[in-house]
């Protein structure tokens, strides 16, 4: 075809591995997939009881998988209309399809440069280095593994979410005056404390402002916006993120707000924090309340995602056989490749390795 870009270049890469944290499809994996997540982690039993609870609600089984088989259609459909032919296979933390067979079935396949998309787009323990362990465990010797930055801030992720803060706008009341509560998972305050690369809650911040003043600049209206959490576990004694957003509303109510947005940034698809802690608990929390609620989209499949997603491929591979990209943002800072070693610290086990660091 005459006049048709020229193919992306993603060597040294040779493969794409989507990285998540897998779900139950399943009554029977509920609980071995409970106990997959929190070995070792000192989740109380009445709080794994009350999540496997939320998972049955739903027949046992998670939208996450699923989610992820669309995005790896969406993906493979955007690098056929890009002409790159770079398979593209996939593995998760905690439930089948696995990290290890994933990687080992790249391995086996020849495949030594696997570039990494993680389904979580900012830093922590929780959302980058727990990643990058399991990915040091189910590399071995013989394959390298890199990643993408961090992407929450990238235009392609913010462009999803104002989209979808204006499609959940227009399903409220024409004359209600909502607020924007965007919300994202609570971790402990010491695991957003060791978080590195400006920090867990900065760049939740950094997001919140873009996205809000996009959304702002494309309705011509303005919006008061604040950050929330949701999913909180651990034992009560051990300090989380707050606010919860169930807390908030109820503080909101009180306080003469009568419709809300909510804006799950800290998740890029719709799995059981969002379909549970959202469009079930909160969205209760709202209507007990008399508060207009609306739910926005995550990114899931979003075109300007999925497109930033192959972009920032692109920009990795660069950067691999030592370019200089752009490296766009719609805002902060473009986050690092490579983290340094003190990155996202596990506070738990400080010495375990982990992949798509500095060298020591
Ligand atoms: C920051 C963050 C993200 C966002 C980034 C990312 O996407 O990775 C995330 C995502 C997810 N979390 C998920 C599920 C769970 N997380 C748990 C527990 C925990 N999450 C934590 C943090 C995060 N979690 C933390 C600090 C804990 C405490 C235990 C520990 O320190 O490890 C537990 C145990 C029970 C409970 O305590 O809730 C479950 C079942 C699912 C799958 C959903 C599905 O099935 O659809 C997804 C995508
Ligand atoms: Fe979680």
């Amino acid at each position: 075809m005459s006049g048709s870009a020229a193919v992306p270049d993603l060597s040294p890469y040779d493969a794409v591995l989507l990285v998540s944290f897998g779900g139950p499809e399943a009554a029977a994996d509920v609980v071995p997939f409970l106990r997959n997540v929190t070995r070792g982690r000192g989740i109380p039993d009445e709080r794994l009881a009350e999540v496997g609870e939320h998972y049955s609600l739903f027949g046992g089984r998670s939208p996450i998988n699923d989610q992820c088989r669309a995005l790896l259609a969406a993906l493979s459909a955007e690098f056929d209309r890009r002409g790159i032919s770079l398979p593209l296979a996939w593995g998760n933390r905690n439930w089948d399809p696995y990290l290890t067979d994933a990687v080992a079935e790249l391995e086996a396949a020849g495949h030594r440069r696997v570039l990494a998309v993680i389904t979580s787009a900012y830093p922590s323990y929780s959302s980058c280095r727990q990643y990058r362990e399991n990915l040091y465990d189910a590399a071995g010797t013989k394959i390298t593994i890199d990643r993408l930055r961090h992407y929450a801030n990238h235009p392609g992720f913010v462009e999803a979410s104002v989209d979808a803060v204006i499609e959940a706008l227009g399903r409220l009341d024409e004359t209600a005056d909502p607020q924007l509560i965007f919300v994202t998972h609570s971790i402990p305050t010491a695991m957003a404390e060791a978080s590195g690369d400006g920090g867990y809650e900065e760049w939740h911040r950094t997001v919140l402002a873009e996205v809000t003043r996009r959304v702002e600049q494309r309705t011509g209206r303005s919006f008061t916006a604040e950050l929330t959490y949701c999913s909180r576990s651990g034992p009560p004694s051990q300090p989380w993120l707050e606010p919860d957003i169930n807390d908030r509303l109820t503080e909101l109510a009180g306080q003469g707000v009568t419709s809300v947005v909510a804006v799950p940034i800290g998740f890029i698809s719709d799995h059981m924090e969002v379909i549970y802690d959202l469009d079930t608990e909160a969205a209760a929390t709202a209507e007990k309340l008399g508060l207009g609620f609306a739910r926005a989209a995550t990114a899931g499949v979003h075109a300007a995602f999925v497109a930033g997603l192959v972009d920032l491929m692109v920009e990795r591979a660069a950067a691999a056989r030592g370019e200089d990209p752009d490296r766009p943002v719609a805002a902060g800072h473009p986050g690092w490749y490579e983290c340094p070693v003190d990155c996202c610290r596990n506070l738990r086990e400080p010495g375990r390795p982990a992949l798509c660091q500095e060298r020591a």
